[in-house]
């Protein structure tokens, strides 16, 4: 039996998430958004929103690898009209949740493969990535198979740390070293590399002079404050430009009374609303894919992160439907 959510008769385009109206937003299995499965869309989507359980490359805190759900579960709420970008983004693209990325817990350099190939799998198909959950890692297999495609992409990374560490007790693959081992490996391009909402205790200053050695350029979460969202938002772009963009946002970014459920939280973080202005403000970037990773629920309340989380995702899918309507127009 066919599992393809099209009833016969329906005009082609995008099939868009259940009818709120009809089936009350708490039924049925959560997807994101509530968004048809890839499966039942005929295996293919402009935009596959899917999920990295895996959280074997943490330093503090456990439990991302339950973010994924969370996101989804915090994501019903969500209307299919985005007034802030005035765009319904799933009439303009098929975006569809292509379920979990199954990684082996107990074998960190097997389950950064696993990532990389299933990342590479999606990709193939011709579908932008929006991933969820589990922890800093999962960003480099992310990022390899992004570069093979795209080639060196520039990188825009909303985090309070700078993941920019060498190693953890002697370990490559953590969620504090994914975009060392990223440069190391020529995956992104040095000129186009910004972190946003830095902030927080480091282990020493050589710390900034490696990652400013990295090309990386901060934008700290008191920058965010003092310049405001807009100049913040139109720096970024400039630095930019055309190039390929790959945004990849750590929860932890937002302040931990914004963002509570997460595994290394910092004090004196952005607010919800100041991140998603500035992902407003790229609106028009080439962005390729994006990751949301850190959303730990066990620490969360109210689900005041998995929210967050939730619009954050929202924004992200906004920007790429907006920008796969408008190819398909050229
Ligand atoms: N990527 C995140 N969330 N945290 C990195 C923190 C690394 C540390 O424990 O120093
Ligand atoms: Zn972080
Ligand atoms: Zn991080």
């Amino acid at each position: 039996m066919s599992t393809d959510a099209r009833q016969p008769g329906q005009p082609a385009g995008p099939v868009g998430p259940v009818d709120s109206s009809r089936i009350p937003r708490y039924a049925g299995p959560a997807t994101f958004a509530r968004l048809p499965r890839l499966d039942q869309v005929g295996g293919t989507a402009d935009v596959a929103v899917v999920g990295v359980p895996f959280d074997t490359g943490v330093s503090y805190r456990p439990g991302a690898r339950f973010g994924g759900n969370a996101i989804r579960e915090a994501s019903r709420l969500l209307r299919p009209y985005n007034p802030a970008q005035d765009a319904s983004p799933f009439a303009l693209a098929q975006v569809a949740d292509a379920g979990d990325i199954a990684a082996n817990p107990f074998n960190i350099n097997e389950a950064v493969e696993t990532i990389e190939a299933a990342t590479d799998d999606l990709l193939g198909t011709g579908a932008r990535l929006m991933t969820l959950g589990g922890d800093h890692t999962i960003a480099l297999p992310i990022l390899r198979s992004v570069a093979r495609k795209h080639g060196p992409v520039a990188l825009l990374h909303f985090d309070a740390h700078l993941d920019t560490w060498d190693t953890y007790f002697g370990a490559e693959y953590t969620h504090g070293t994914p975009f060392r081992r990223a440069v190391e490996e020529g995956i992104l391009d040095t000129s186009a590399l910004s972190h946003v909402g830095t902030r927080g205790p480091l282990y020493g200053k050589q710390d900034l002079d490696d990652d400013a050695k990295m090309g990386f350029g901060i934008v700290t979460s008191a920058d965010v404050m003092r310049r405001g969202v807009d100049e913040v938002a139109d720096q970024l772009r400039q630095r930019i430009g055309d190039r390929p963009l790959y945004i990849s946002i750590d929860i932890d970014v937002l302040d931990p009374a914004h963002a509570p459920g997460t595994g290394t939280p910092e004090a004196g973080g952005l607010t919800s609303r100041e991140l998603l202005e500035i992902l407003r403000g790229l609106a028009g970037c080439h962005l390729v894919s994006a990751d949301l990773v850190e959303v730990a629920p066990a620490y969360d309340h109210a689900e005041m992160t998995s929210v967050a989380a939730s619009h954050t995702a929202y924004e992200l899918t906004t920007i790429m439907a907006r920008q796969i309507a408008a190819e398909r127009a050229a």
